[in-house]
């Protein structure tokens, strides 16, 4: 077996210590020490110069882990925490050393390795030693953007590396940016891609359905349960599931996710036996998951399962460099599809593209789009129709500035303009507005659209 490079552990608990000794030379890791505190931690930095150092937060002992975890980034030296449940206060501090990982015990052998091979990956592209040549391209991912440097290059070199891995994947970012493309794209790019994604939005299932919907249930599990019935887990056995929106699941709910990661079983509702399940998580949220965690509204654990490898998307008004090679693409796509002979966005459309702010991101861009190609009688598209209130500095109107209400409103109209008076569903105005439709309804309610718009 070659050898992966040497790792010091410092863990104050002498089994815990010998028996991540065990797991790591088996995979042909060097160990060149255990050391009990950070004192010793540092003498045995010094002697054996390791590659990679595995902390435990808790120590006995004046100093914690996570002292020693600032001296480590100090130094440049890579190292990744292993922990129990830790609090938030914590969690933060922990993150601001900058660990290449973090593993919540009790974890399974696999995930150990799978943690350490993504930080290693993660190093060798932060010191630029990846060996391929050109910009990043995953496979046949139809991502439009592969300028190096850009954002959707960025997210494609992390795909390409997370995709093999088989491990738990955490996506964030606001409504439209792409998690679900990104999600299917791990998927086709995985050894499971033969087998199907299940796709469960967590925020469209009533609270009462969540846990048979996810695990099952038995025939006779409660009133009505006639036939048996078999859940999303099940149904991704050898795939993969994405779960939508993972932060909206009720505690309850979140208790028995966690059970599955850490079991790899699943038990129906109404049933006792568990049955084994191998699927792959992905999971997405628009919701600040570590702010959920710090109000108490997502367990830490789970967290911490789920986010082994983080993505995270940028919001389109943060990236607006992405904007003219994504509008280009749409509409290339858009143009073919319909056959409308349109070739170009002229300059100054382009500039109005990049003025405006992209609430509903990609997908709004992408609607809007298509909307112009089939509106244009030309082979340019020269001017877009835009929610003007946001386009203008201010939503200035004869020198008079508008109240943030009236801006709301217009920009509201004119996403229900585009949307042919539609609200909810694909299509609808909230999804545009990048809103969920029931915020979107209270505020047309709020400012008297419904009248005005019919
Ligand atoms: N990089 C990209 N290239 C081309 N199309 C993209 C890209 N990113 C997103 N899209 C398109 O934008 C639309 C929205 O993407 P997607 O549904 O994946 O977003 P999402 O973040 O999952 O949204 P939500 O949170 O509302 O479910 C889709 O039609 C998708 O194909």
């Amino acid at each position: 077996m070659t050898t992966k490079g040497k790792i010091l552990i410092v863990e104050d608990e002498f089994i815990v210590a010998n028996d991540l000794q065990q797991m790591l030379q088996r995979a042909g890791y060097v160990v060149c020490g255990i050391a009990s505190s950070v004192h010793k931690a540092r003498i045995l930095l010094q002697q054996h110069q390791p590659d990679w150092v595995l902390i435990d937060i808790i120590l006995k002992g004046d100093y914690s882990g996570i002292d020693l975890g600032n001296e480590l980034m100090q130094q440049h030296i890579p190292f990744l925490y292993i922990s129990a449940n830790t609090n938030q206060r914590t969690l933060e501090a922990a993150k601001l050393t900058r660990p290449h990982g973090f593993l919540v015990k009790p974890f399974r052998e696999k995930d150990l390795f799978i943690m350490l091979d993504i930080a290693r990956y993660k190093l060798q592209t932060e010191a630029g030693h990846d060996e391929r040549p050109g910009p990043a391209k995953a496979g046949n991912i139809r991502l439009p953007v592969e300028d190096a440097g850009s954002h959707t290059a960025e997210t494609l070199e992390k795909i390409r590396i997370v995709a093999p891995a088989d491990t738990s994947v955490l996506i964030t970012g606001e409504s439209g940016t792409g998690k679900e493309l990104v999600a299917r794209a791990i998927h086709r790019l995985s050894r499971r891609s033969e087998l199907p994604m299940v796709v469960v939005d967590c925020a469209a299932l009533p609270v009462a359905l969540i846990e048979t919907e996810l695990f099952g249930h038995e025939k006779g599990a409660f009133t009505g349960a006639d036939q048996k019935r078999i859940g999303k887990f099940e149904q991704a056995h050898y795939g993969t599931i994405f779960l939508d929106e993972v932060g909206e699941l009720t505690p309850d709910a979140q208790v028995k996710l966690l059970r599955v990661l850490q079991e790899k079983e699943v038990v129906r509702v109404g049933g006792d036996v568990p049955v084994k399940i191998d699927v792959r998580v992905i999971a997405a949220t628009n919701r600040q998951l570590e702010k959920e965690v710090a109000e108490g509204r997502f367990r830490l654990d789970l967290y911490y399962r789920l986010s082994v490898f983080p993505i995270e998307l940028v919001p389109l008004r943060k990236r607006k460099g992405d904007i003219p090679l994504l509008a280009d693409y749409f509409m290339k796509k858009y143009s073919e599809k319909n056959k409308s002979g349109v070739e170009k966005i002229t300059e100054s459309a382009m500039r109005q593209l990049a003025s405006y702010d992209w609430p509903g991101n990609i997908r709004e861009l992408e609607h809007l789009i298509e909307r112009h190609v089939l509106l244009a009688t030309g082979k340019e598209i020269a001017v877009f129709d835009l929610p003007s209130a946001v386009t203008g500095p201010g939503g200035e109107e004869g020198g008079k500035l508008k109240t943030m209400d009236e801006m709301e409103r217009d920009h509201i109209l004119t996403a229900l303009k585009a949307s042919n008076g539609k609200v909810s569903g694909p299509g609808g105005a909230a999804e545009l507005l990048g809103l969920p439709a029931q915020t979107l309804y209270s505020k047309i309610k709020r400012l008297g659209i419904k009248q005005a718009f019919k």
